[in-house]
């Protein structure tokens, strides 16, 4: 199972999502999030992940002169987009810049379900995460969970990684749940908004172990 680390900003956070075996370390580029990095520090922190984990640029509505100083600069693997981006828009940013795309769609009712066809064929992954609580100038990273129970309508064999207010306390329950084809965490494993600790992430995948050990008995 894949699992994204997001929000990283720091040496050491980037070497713990490694070292607990992150499939995905994400890095974001948005000025009113607490995890917001400049693109030239996260293209030096993504090296260490190079060859063992795939680089997600994390963008909300960016323009085009944004996506490609991002890009040029940190050299992702792939990107996430996280605003209201259309499926025009997204083909036309794979086009341009000719990345895999992964789209953040918020859950919080059955019929959200529905605004996953358009875009089908033209994302190459999904990523639920819950709505913005009311105030929240962040589209993502709010540590809020969404009704997990809505998922078991989703298509078959969608891809997608779960996410949303994911923590060592609750994973085994979110995978019991929805056995997800991956798992995107950040706020679950920071000490304060933005300040990831090495310890929360270490205990996060020792949960996920714990639970996949479970699930096999
Ligand atoms: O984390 C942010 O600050 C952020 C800002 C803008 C867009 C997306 C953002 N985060 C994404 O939201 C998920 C869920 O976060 P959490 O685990 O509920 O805190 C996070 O992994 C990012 O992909």
């Amino acid at each position: 199972m894949d699992i994204k680390i997001c929000g990283l900003n720091t040496e050491k956070s980037v070497a713990a999502a490694l070292d607990g075996g992150a499939s995905h370390v994400g890095f974001i580029f948005f000025p009113k999030s607490p995890r917001n990095i400049a693109p030239e520090d996260a293209g030096r922190l993504r090296q260490a992940a190079i060859g063992r984990a795939n680089a997600v640029a994390v963008t909300v509505d960016a323009t085009d002169s944004e996506l490609e100083r991002i890009i040029s600069t940190v050299k992702p693997d792939m990107l996430q987009l996280h605003g209201k981006e259309a499926p025009e828009r997204i083909g036309e940013i794979k086009q341009r810049f000719g990345l895999p795309v992964m789209k953040a769609l918020a859950i919080s009712t059955a019929d959200d379900l529905n605004r996953i066809a358009p875009f089908k064929g033209i994302a190459d992954r999904f990523l639920f995460d819950a709505k913005p609580p009311a105030g929240s100038q962040l589209p993502g990273g709010n540590g809020v969970s969404f009704d997990w129970t809505l998922l078991s309508k989703l298509p078959a064999g969608l891809d997608y990684l779960l996410s949303g207010g994911i923590n060592s306390e609750n994973v085994a329950e979110a995978l019991r749940m929805t056995n997800p084809p991956g798992l995107d965490i950040s706020s679950g494993v920071e000490r304060t908004p933005g300040v990831k600790d090495p310890a929360l992430i270490a205990a996060f995948f020792a949960a996920v172990r714990r639970a996949s050990a479970q699930s096999v008995v």
